[in-house]
Protein backbone atom coordinates (compact mmCIF):
# COMPACT_ATOMS: atom_id res chain seq x y z
CA UNK A 1 0.00 0.00 0.00
CA UNK A 2 1.27 3.56 -0.52
CA UNK A 3 0.69 6.79 0.99
CA UNK A 4 1.39 10.24 -0.94
CA UNK A 5 3.41 13.10 0.86
CA UNK A 6 3.46 16.54 0.28
CA UNK A 7 5.44 19.34 1.23
CA UNK A 8 3.06 22.13 0.54
CA UNK A 9 3.66 25.98 0.04
CA UNK A 10 5.33 25.34 -3.67
CA UNK A 11 4.28 27.45 -6.33
CA UNK A 12 3.54 25.64 -9.62
CA UNK A 13 4.87 26.79 -12.66
CA UNK A 14 5.49 24.73 -15.96
CA UNK A 15 2.89 23.13 -18.11
CA UNK A 16 0.69 19.88 -17.62
CA UNK A 17 -0.25 17.52 -20.62
CA UNK A 18 -4.15 15.69 -19.88
CA UNK A 19 -4.96 12.71 -20.73
CA UNK A 20 -7.77 11.04 -22.60
CA UNK A 21 -10.84 11.01 -20.82
CA UNK A 22 -11.64 8.22 -18.07
CA UNK A 23 -15.04 9.20 -17.81
CA UNK A 24 -15.41 8.32 -22.05
CA UNK A 25 -12.60 5.29 -21.58
CA UNK A 26 -14.86 3.23 -19.34
CA UNK A 27 -17.43 3.36 -21.95
CA UNK A 28 -15.40 2.79 -25.21
CA UNK A 29 -13.87 -0.34 -24.04
CA UNK A 30 -16.85 -2.20 -23.38
CA UNK A 31 -18.69 -0.30 -26.33
CA UNK A 32 -15.46 -2.43 -28.75
CA UNK A 33 -17.53 -5.45 -27.79
CA UNK A 34 -20.47 -4.60 -30.44
CA UNK A 35 -17.52 -4.68 -33.06
CA UNK A 36 -17.42 -8.13 -35.36
CA UNK A 37 -13.60 -7.16 -36.22
CA UNK A 38 -10.43 -5.11 -34.22
CA UNK A 39 -11.42 -2.06 -32.50
CA UNK A 40 -8.41 0.45 -31.33
CA UNK A 41 -8.38 3.36 -29.09
CA UNK A 42 -5.77 6.21 -29.36
CA UNK A 43 -5.10 8.11 -26.30
CA UNK A 44 -6.52 5.37 -23.33
CA UNK A 45 -5.20 6.84 -19.62
CA UNK A 46 -2.92 4.14 -17.93
CA UNK A 47 -5.31 4.05 -14.98
CA UNK A 48 -6.13 0.99 -12.92
CA UNK A 49 -10.45 1.74 -14.13
CA UNK A 50 -9.35 0.99 -17.61
CA UNK A 51 -6.79 -1.90 -16.48
CA UNK A 52 -10.00 -3.22 -14.74
CA UNK A 53 -11.87 -3.32 -17.80
CA UNK A 54 -9.39 -4.80 -19.89
CA UNK A 55 -8.72 -7.29 -17.79
CA UNK A 56 -12.76 -8.28 -17.83
CA UNK A 57 -12.84 -8.01 -21.71
CA UNK A 58 -10.03 -10.64 -21.88
CA UNK A 59 -11.73 -12.69 -19.33
CA UNK A 60 -14.89 -12.64 -22.23
CA UNK A 61 -12.58 -13.97 -24.76
CA UNK A 62 -11.19 -10.63 -25.82
CA UNK A 63 -8.10 -9.91 -27.14
CA UNK A 64 -5.90 -6.94 -26.34
CA UNK A 65 -2.68 -5.91 -27.79
CA UNK A 66 -1.36 -2.42 -25.87
CA UNK A 67 1.45 -0.77 -28.25
CA UNK A 68 4.08 1.82 -26.90
CA UNK A 69 2.07 4.86 -27.99
CA UNK A 70 -0.94 4.60 -25.73
CA UNK A 71 -2.80 2.67 -28.17
CA UNK A 72 -4.86 0.08 -27.58
CA UNK A 73 -6.33 -2.62 -29.98
CA UNK A 74 -9.32 -4.58 -28.64
CA UNK A 75 -10.07 -7.39 -31.23
CA UNK A 76 -13.71 -8.68 -29.90
CA UNK A 77 -14.16 -11.94 -32.31
CA UNK A 78 -13.55 -14.43 -29.99
CA UNK A 79 -15.89 -12.72 -27.00
CA UNK A 80 -18.61 -15.40 -25.56
CA UNK A 81 -21.49 -14.38 -23.33
CA UNK A 82 -20.24 -15.79 -20.35
CA UNK A 83 -21.25 -14.67 -16.71
CA UNK A 84 -19.06 -11.56 -15.73
CA UNK A 85 -18.88 -12.36 -11.97
CA UNK A 86 -18.01 -9.64 -9.37
CA UNK A 87 -15.14 -9.68 -8.46
CA UNK A 88 -13.47 -7.24 -11.13
CA UNK A 89 -17.06 -5.73 -11.62
CA UNK A 90 -17.28 -4.83 -8.01
CA UNK A 91 -13.87 -2.40 -8.68
CA UNK A 92 -15.62 -0.03 -10.69
CA UNK A 93 -18.98 1.79 -11.71
CA UNK A 94 -18.46 1.70 -15.03
CA UNK A 95 -18.52 -1.83 -15.41
CA UNK A 96 -22.17 -1.68 -16.02
CA UNK A 97 -21.59 -1.15 -19.30
CA UNK A 98 -21.02 -4.47 -20.21
CA UNK A 99 -24.70 -5.03 -19.28
CA UNK A 100 -25.54 -2.88 -22.40
CA UNK A 101 -22.67 -3.83 -24.63
CA UNK A 102 -23.56 -7.27 -23.69
CA UNK A 103 -27.21 -6.96 -23.98
CA UNK A 104 -26.44 -5.40 -27.57
CA UNK A 105 -24.30 -8.22 -28.79
CA UNK A 106 -25.56 -11.27 -27.33
CA UNK A 107 -29.40 -10.75 -26.26
CA UNK A 108 -28.46 -11.84 -23.05
CA UNK A 109 -25.91 -10.78 -20.17
CA UNK A 110 -24.97 -12.17 -16.19
CA UNK A 111 -23.21 -9.48 -14.42
CA UNK A 112 -22.46 -8.75 -10.56
CA UNK A 113 -23.86 -5.47 -9.57
CA UNK A 114 -21.17 -2.79 -10.40
CA UNK A 115 -19.05 -0.74 -7.28
CA UNK A 116 -16.77 2.59 -7.49
CA UNK A 117 -16.97 5.58 -5.65
CA UNK A 118 -19.21 5.60 -3.06
CA UNK A 119 -21.32 8.96 -3.52
CA UNK A 120 -24.38 7.49 -1.57
CA UNK A 121 -26.73 5.46 -3.44
CA UNK A 122 -25.73 5.23 -7.28
CA UNK A 123 -29.29 3.50 -8.57
CA UNK A 124 -29.46 1.73 -12.04
CA UNK A 125 -33.46 1.52 -12.36
CA UNK A 126 -33.40 4.33 -15.60
CA UNK A 127 -30.30 1.80 -17.33
CA UNK A 128 -33.08 -1.10 -16.73
CA UNK A 129 -35.93 0.83 -17.45
CA UNK A 130 -34.58 1.34 -21.09
CA UNK A 131 -33.30 -2.68 -21.08
CA UNK A 132 -36.81 -3.41 -20.39
CA UNK A 133 -38.54 -0.76 -22.91
CA UNK A 134 -35.62 -2.52 -25.68
CA UNK A 135 -37.82 -6.14 -24.85
CA UNK A 136 -35.03 -7.41 -22.39
CA UNK A 137 -36.15 -9.40 -19.03
CA UNK A 138 -33.82 -8.22 -16.66
CA UNK A 139 -33.81 -10.20 -13.24
CA UNK A 140 -31.65 -9.34 -9.98
CA UNK A 141 -30.97 -12.28 -8.26
CA UNK A 142 -28.18 -12.30 -5.39
CA UNK A 143 -26.23 -9.81 -6.19
CA UNK A 144 -26.13 -9.83 -10.16
CA UNK A 145 -28.80 -8.74 -12.87
CA UNK A 146 -29.46 -11.32 -15.46
CA UNK A 147 -30.62 -9.74 -18.98
CA UNK A 148 -32.37 -11.61 -21.66
CA UNK A 149 -33.99 -10.79 -24.94
CA UNK A 150 -35.58 -13.26 -27.53
CA UNK A 151 -35.19 -10.06 -29.98
CA UNK A 152 -34.59 -6.37 -28.92
CA UNK A 153 -36.85 -3.96 -30.98
CA UNK A 154 -36.58 -0.23 -30.84
CA UNK A 155 -38.39 1.84 -28.37
CA UNK A 156 -39.40 5.14 -27.21
CA UNK A 157 -37.64 5.40 -23.78
CA UNK A 158 -38.31 8.87 -21.75
CA UNK A 159 -35.49 9.28 -18.70
CA UNK A 160 -36.90 10.54 -15.48
CA UNK A 161 -33.52 11.76 -14.43
CA UNK A 162 -30.79 12.91 -16.61
CA UNK A 163 -28.39 10.17 -16.55
CA UNK A 164 -24.80 9.57 -18.05
CA UNK A 165 -24.60 5.96 -17.36
CA UNK A 166 -28.11 4.95 -18.17
CA UNK A 167 -27.77 7.33 -21.96
CA UNK A 168 -24.45 5.35 -22.38
CA UNK A 169 -25.80 2.20 -21.68
CA UNK A 170 -29.10 2.47 -23.44
CA UNK A 171 -26.85 3.69 -26.65
CA UNK A 172 -24.83 0.58 -26.52
CA UNK A 173 -28.07 -2.04 -26.50
CA UNK A 174 -29.89 0.02 -28.71
CA UNK A 175 -27.45 0.04 -31.61
CA UNK A 176 -28.08 -4.01 -32.46
CA UNK A 177 -31.75 -3.42 -31.91
CA UNK A 178 -34.10 -3.82 -34.77
CA UNK A 179 -35.60 -0.53 -35.74
CA UNK A 180 -35.83 3.26 -34.45
CA UNK A 181 -35.06 3.99 -30.55
CA UNK A 182 -35.65 7.41 -29.15
CA UNK A 183 -34.03 8.28 -25.86
CA UNK A 184 -35.72 11.41 -24.09
CA UNK A 185 -34.22 13.69 -21.80
CA UNK A 186 -31.32 12.02 -22.70
CA UNK A 187 -27.74 13.51 -20.91
CA UNK A 188 -25.44 15.53 -22.80
CA UNK A 189 -21.80 15.62 -21.45
CA UNK A 190 -19.35 14.96 -23.87
CA UNK A 191 -18.75 11.52 -23.05
CA UNK A 192 -21.75 10.60 -24.47
CA UNK A 193 -20.71 12.26 -27.77
CA UNK A 194 -17.14 10.53 -27.43
CA UNK A 195 -18.93 7.10 -27.60
CA UNK A 196 -21.54 7.70 -29.90
CA UNK A 197 -18.47 8.98 -32.38
CA UNK A 198 -16.96 5.37 -31.98
CA UNK A 199 -20.32 3.89 -31.95
CA UNK A 200 -20.83 5.57 -35.60
CA UNK A 201 -17.40 4.95 -36.87
CA UNK A 202 -18.02 1.55 -36.49
CA UNK A 203 -20.96 2.05 -38.46
CA UNK A 204 -24.00 2.63 -35.59
CA UNK A 205 -26.87 5.03 -36.90
CA UNK A 206 -26.99 7.87 -34.05
CA UNK A 207 -28.44 11.21 -34.53
CA UNK A 208 -28.99 14.08 -31.80
CA UNK A 209 -26.19 13.29 -29.45
CA UNK A 210 -25.49 16.29 -27.42
CA UNK A 211 -29.26 17.32 -27.56
CA UNK A 212 -31.42 15.90 -24.96
CA UNK A 213 -33.19 13.62 -27.41
CA UNK A 214 -31.14 10.76 -29.65
CA UNK A 215 -32.69 9.18 -32.26
CA UNK A 216 -30.87 5.66 -33.04
CA UNK A 217 -31.93 3.53 -35.87
CA UNK A 218 -30.71 -0.14 -35.24
CA UNK A 219 -28.24 -2.17 -37.62
CA UNK A 220 -27.41 -5.73 -38.10
CA UNK A 221 -23.75 -5.17 -37.38
CA UNK A 222 -20.97 -2.82 -36.24
CA UNK A 223 -17.19 -3.11 -37.62
CA UNK A 224 -13.83 -2.69 -35.72
CA UNK A 225 -12.64 1.09 -36.26
CA UNK A 226 -10.27 3.37 -35.25
CA UNK A 227 -10.94 6.15 -32.55
CA UNK A 228 -8.85 8.60 -30.63
CA UNK A 229 -10.67 9.39 -27.34
CA UNK A 230 -11.23 13.45 -26.03
CA UNK A 231 -9.23 14.69 -23.27
CA UNK A 232 -10.21 14.17 -19.95
CA UNK A 233 -12.46 17.43 -18.88
CA UNK A 234 -11.97 16.79 -14.94
CA UNK A 235 -8.12 15.86 -15.03
CA UNK A 236 -7.87 19.56 -17.11
CA UNK A 237 -10.34 20.88 -14.44
CA UNK A 238 -7.87 19.11 -11.71
CA UNK A 239 -4.87 20.96 -12.69
CA UNK A 240 -6.67 24.29 -13.67
CA UNK A 241 -7.99 24.30 -9.44
CA UNK A 242 -4.35 23.31 -8.29
CA UNK A 243 -3.13 25.81 -10.80
CA UNK A 244 -5.26 28.45 -9.29
CA UNK A 245 -5.07 27.34 -5.77
CA UNK A 246 -1.11 26.80 -5.84
CA UNK A 247 0.44 28.27 -9.23
CA UNK A 248 1.86 30.96 -10.53
CA UNK A 249 1.60 30.68 -14.37
CA UNK A 250 0.26 26.87 -15.32
CA UNK A 251 -0.22 25.98 -18.96
CA UNK A 252 -3.24 22.76 -19.26
CA UNK A 253 -2.11 21.20 -22.37
CA UNK A 254 -4.72 18.77 -24.48
CA UNK A 255 -7.83 20.53 -23.07
CA UNK A 256 -11.31 21.14 -25.37
CA UNK A 257 -11.39 24.23 -22.74
CA UNK A 258 -15.43 24.85 -24.22
CA UNK A 259 -15.76 21.50 -22.27
CA UNK A 260 -14.77 23.47 -18.74
CA UNK A 261 -16.98 26.48 -19.84
CA UNK A 262 -18.80 26.38 -15.92
CA UNK A 263 -15.50 25.87 -13.88
CA UNK A 264 -13.76 28.94 -16.02
CA UNK A 265 -16.44 30.89 -15.49
CA UNK A 266 -16.24 30.13 -11.68
CA UNK A 267 -12.65 31.24 -11.37
CA UNK A 268 -12.95 34.44 -13.40
CA UNK A 269 -15.51 35.08 -10.90
CA UNK A 270 -12.96 34.64 -7.97
CA UNK A 271 -10.67 36.69 -9.65
CA UNK A 272 -8.38 34.38 -11.94
CA UNK A 273 -7.06 35.20 -14.77
CA UNK A 274 -7.37 32.58 -17.49
CA UNK A 275 -6.19 32.86 -21.19
CA UNK A 276 -7.73 30.40 -23.27
CA UNK A 277 -6.46 29.18 -26.88
CA UNK A 278 -7.82 25.50 -29.07
CA UNK A 279 -6.44 22.96 -27.22
CA UNK A 280 -4.38 25.19 -23.98
CA UNK A 281 -5.37 27.00 -21.09
CA UNK A 282 -3.11 29.57 -19.59
CA UNK A 283 -3.71 30.06 -15.24
CA UNK A 284 -2.32 33.22 -13.85
CA UNK A 285 -3.29 33.68 -9.84
CA UNK A 286 -4.17 37.33 -8.33
CA UNK A 287 -3.80 36.85 -4.53
CA UNK A 288 -6.98 37.77 -3.08
CA UNK A 289 -9.65 35.27 -4.50
CA UNK A 290 -12.89 36.14 -4.01
CA UNK A 291 -15.62 33.57 -2.88
CA UNK A 292 -18.17 32.21 -5.02
CA UNK A 293 -21.36 29.44 -4.58
CA UNK A 294 -21.82 26.81 -6.91
CA UNK A 295 -23.85 24.08 -7.75
CA UNK A 296 -23.40 21.14 -9.47
CA UNK A 297 -25.51 20.46 -12.28
CA UNK A 298 -25.49 18.23 -15.50
CA UNK A 299 -23.56 19.05 -18.46
CA UNK A 300 -23.09 22.11 -19.32
CA UNK A 301 -23.48 22.88 -15.66
CA UNK A 302 -20.56 22.97 -13.12
CA UNK A 303 -19.54 18.90 -12.75
CA UNK A 304 -19.96 17.00 -9.69
CA UNK A 305 -16.56 15.18 -10.00
CA UNK A 306 -14.96 18.56 -9.95
CA UNK A 307 -16.98 19.88 -6.60
CA UNK A 308 -14.31 18.12 -4.07
CA UNK A 309 -11.31 19.85 -5.87
CA UNK A 310 -13.09 23.12 -6.14
CA UNK A 311 -13.89 23.35 -2.18
CA UNK A 312 -10.52 22.94 -1.46
CA UNK A 313 -9.85 25.78 -3.84
CA UNK A 314 -12.64 27.85 -1.77
CA UNK A 315 -10.75 27.85 1.96
CA UNK A 316 -8.52 30.09 0.41
CA UNK A 317 -11.17 32.66 -1.08
CA UNK A 318 -12.31 35.77 0.93
CA UNK A 319 -15.36 35.25 2.41
CA UNK A 320 -18.40 32.65 2.39
CA UNK A 321 -18.62 30.19 -0.31
CA UNK A 322 -21.69 27.59 -0.53
CA UNK A 323 -20.80 24.42 -2.23
CA UNK A 324 -23.95 22.15 -3.46
CA UNK A 325 -23.93 18.71 -5.20
CA UNK A 326 -27.06 18.06 -6.73
CA UNK A 327 -26.00 15.10 -8.74
CA UNK A 328 -24.67 13.00 -5.41
CA UNK A 329 -25.73 15.12 -2.55
CA UNK A 330 -23.47 12.66 -0.36
CA UNK A 331 -20.16 13.48 -1.95
CA UNK A 332 -19.07 15.33 1.20
CA UNK A 333 -16.56 13.08 2.50
CA UNK A 334 -13.38 15.30 1.63
CA UNK A 335 -14.91 17.49 4.02
CA UNK A 336 -14.38 16.23 7.45
CA UNK A 337 -10.48 15.28 6.15
CA UNK A 338 -10.23 19.16 5.27
CA UNK A 339 -11.38 20.36 8.51
CA UNK A 340 -8.56 18.09 9.45
CA UNK A 341 -6.40 20.42 8.11
CA UNK A 342 -7.52 23.49 9.41
CA UNK A 343 -10.31 24.43 7.13
CA UNK A 344 -13.85 25.95 8.31
CA UNK A 345 -16.38 24.00 6.84
CA UNK A 346 -20.24 23.62 7.93
CA UNK A 347 -22.46 20.89 6.15
CA UNK A 348 -26.01 22.57 6.39
CA UNK A 349 -28.84 21.03 4.48
CA UNK A 350 -26.40 18.80 2.27
CA UNK A 351 -24.65 22.56 1.46
CA UNK A 352 -20.80 22.47 2.32
CA UNK A 353 -20.47 26.30 3.62
CA UNK A 354 -17.09 27.32 3.65
CA UNK A 355 -15.20 30.51 5.47
CA UNK A 356 -12.02 32.04 4.05
CA UNK A 357 -9.36 32.72 3.44
CA UNK A 358 -7.66 29.92 5.56
CA UNK A 359 -4.11 28.98 5.60
CA UNK A 360 -4.03 25.27 5.64
CA UNK A 361 -1.91 22.56 7.88
CA UNK A 362 -0.64 19.77 6.77
CA UNK A 363 -1.79 16.64 8.26
CA UNK A 364 -2.54 12.88 8.27
CA UNK A 365 -5.71 12.66 6.04
CA UNK A 366 -7.57 9.85 4.13
CA UNK A 367 -9.07 9.79 0.35
CA UNK A 368 -12.30 8.18 0.70
CA UNK A 369 -12.49 8.23 -3.26
CA UNK A 370 -11.47 9.50 -6.32
CA UNK A 371 -12.11 13.12 -6.22
CA UNK A 372 -11.63 13.44 -2.76
CA UNK A 373 -7.91 12.48 -3.18
CA UNK A 374 -7.76 14.84 -5.60
CA UNK A 375 -9.16 17.28 -2.96
CA UNK A 376 -6.76 16.15 -0.73
CA UNK A 377 -3.57 16.40 -3.13
CA UNK A 378 -4.46 20.40 -3.92
CA UNK A 379 -5.19 21.14 -0.03
CA UNK A 380 -1.92 19.59 0.70
CA UNK A 381 0.18 21.86 -2.05
CA UNK A 382 -1.82 24.98 -0.67
CA UNK A 383 -0.84 24.02 3.22
CA UNK A 384 1.84 24.80 5.65
CA UNK A 385 3.97 21.85 6.44
CA UNK A 386 3.77 17.89 5.40
CA UNK A 387 0.51 16.47 4.44
CA UNK A 388 0.34 12.88 3.99
CA UNK A 389 -2.48 11.30 2.06
CA UNK A 390 -3.62 7.76 2.30
CA UNK A 391 -6.32 5.71 -0.10
CA UNK A 392 -3.88 6.28 -3.25
CA UNK A 393 -5.58 3.30 -4.94
CA UNK A 394 -8.63 5.47 -5.43
CA UNK A 395 -6.36 8.61 -7.08
CA UNK A 396 -5.17 5.59 -9.40
CA UNK A 397 -8.72 5.00 -10.80
CA UNK A 398 -8.28 8.15 -12.59
CA UNK A 399 -5.58 10.30 -12.55
CA UNK A 400 -2.44 8.86 -14.65
CA UNK A 401 0.58 9.99 -13.04
CA UNK A 402 -0.33 12.28 -10.88
CA UNK A 403 2.19 13.10 -8.65
CA UNK A 404 5.06 12.89 -11.69
CA UNK A 405 2.87 15.65 -13.55
CA UNK A 406 2.86 18.18 -10.02
CA UNK A 407 6.77 17.05 -9.93
CA UNK A 408 7.29 18.21 -12.96
CA UNK A 409 5.23 21.67 -11.76
CA UNK A 410 7.54 22.02 -9.15
CA UNK A 411 5.77 20.80 -6.26
CA UNK A 412 7.14 18.72 -3.72
CA UNK A 413 5.25 15.36 -3.82
CA UNK A 414 6.01 11.86 -3.76
CA UNK A 415 4.87 8.61 -3.24
CA UNK A 416 5.94 6.38 -0.13
CA UNK A 417 5.15 2.32 0.11
CA UNK A 418 3.78 2.36 3.51
CA UNK A 419 5.17 -0.25 6.31
CA UNK A 420 3.27 -2.95 7.82
CA UNK A 421 3.06 -1.03 11.01
CA UNK A 422 1.21 2.08 9.16
CA UNK A 423 -0.92 0.18 7.48
CA UNK A 424 -2.25 -1.72 10.43
CA UNK A 425 -2.44 2.16 12.22
CA UNK A 426 -4.72 2.60 9.52
CA UNK A 427 -7.95 2.37 11.19
CA UNK A 428 -7.15 3.11 14.80
CA UNK A 429 -5.22 6.81 13.54
CA UNK A 430 -7.23 9.79 15.21
C1 LIG B 1 -25.18 13.91 -14.62
C2 LIG B 1 -23.84 13.75 -14.01
O1 LIG B 1 -23.31 14.69 -13.49
N1 LIG B 1 -23.29 12.54 -14.09
C3 LIG B 1 -22.06 12.24 -13.45
C4 LIG B 1 -22.17 10.90 -12.76
O2 LIG B 1 -22.40 9.94 -13.76
P1 LIG B 1 -23.11 8.59 -13.35
O3 LIG B 1 -23.18 7.87 -14.64
O4 LIG B 1 -22.54 7.97 -12.15
O5 LIG B 1 -24.44 9.13 -12.87
P2 LIG B 1 -25.65 9.48 -13.72
O6 LIG B 1 -25.36 10.59 -14.67
O7 LIG B 1 -26.12 8.21 -14.29
O8 LIG B 1 -26.66 9.95 -12.60
C5 LIG B 1 -27.09 11.28 -12.44
C6 LIG B 1 -28.11 11.29 -11.32
O9 LIG B 1 -29.20 10.43 -11.66
C7 LIG B 1 -29.40 9.44 -10.66
N2 LIG B 1 -29.73 8.18 -11.34
C8 LIG B 1 -28.92 7.68 -12.28
C9 LIG B 1 -29.23 6.51 -12.95
C10 LIG B 1 -30.40 5.83 -12.63
O10 LIG B 1 -30.75 4.79 -13.20
N3 LIG B 1 -31.21 6.36 -11.68
C11 LIG B 1 -30.92 7.53 -11.02
O11 LIG B 1 -31.66 7.97 -10.17
C12 LIG B 1 -28.07 9.35 -9.93
O12 LIG B 1 -28.25 8.88 -8.60
C13 LIG B 1 -27.57 10.78 -9.99
O13 LIG B 1 -28.14 11.54 -8.98
O14 LIG B 1 -21.02 10.57 -12.07
C14 LIG B 1 -19.89 10.44 -12.91
C15 LIG B 1 -18.76 10.06 -12.00
O15 LIG B 1 -18.72 10.89 -10.90
C16 LIG B 1 -19.69 11.74 -13.66
O16 LIG B 1 -18.58 11.63 -14.48
C17 LIG B 1 -20.93 12.14 -14.43
O17 LIG B 1 -20.73 13.36 -15.11
C1 LIG C 1 -16.73 9.06 -9.16
C2 LIG C 1 -16.12 8.93 -10.31
O1 LIG C 1 -16.00 7.78 -10.96
P1 LIG C 1 -16.96 6.54 -10.91
O2 LIG C 1 -18.32 7.02 -11.26
O3 LIG C 1 -16.38 5.69 -11.99
O4 LIG C 1 -16.92 5.92 -9.54
C3 LIG C 1 -15.45 10.08 -10.97
O5 LIG C 1 -15.02 9.95 -12.13
O6 LIG C 1 -15.34 11.13 -10.32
Amino acid sequence: MEKIIVEGGHLLQGTVRVNGAKNSAVALLPAAILADSTVTIDGLPNISDVNTLNSILEDIGAKIVRDSNQKVHIDPSSIVSIPIPNGKVKKLRASYYFMGAMLGKFKRAAIGLPGGCYLGPRPIDQHIKGFEALGAKVTNEKGAIYLHAEELKGARIYLDVVSVGATINIMLAAVLAEGKTTIENAAKEPEIIDVATLLTNMGAKIKGVGTDIIRIEGVKNLNGCRHTIIPDRIEAGTYVIAAAAQGKEVIIDNVIPEHLESLLAKLREMGVSIEQSDEQLLITTKKNLQSVDIKTLVYPGFPTDLQQPFTSLLTKAEGTSVVTDTIYAARLKHIDELRRMNAKIKVEGGSAIISGPIQLEGALVKASDLRAGASLVIAGLMANGMTEITGVEHIERGYENMTEKLVNLGARIRRETMSDEEVKQLDTKI
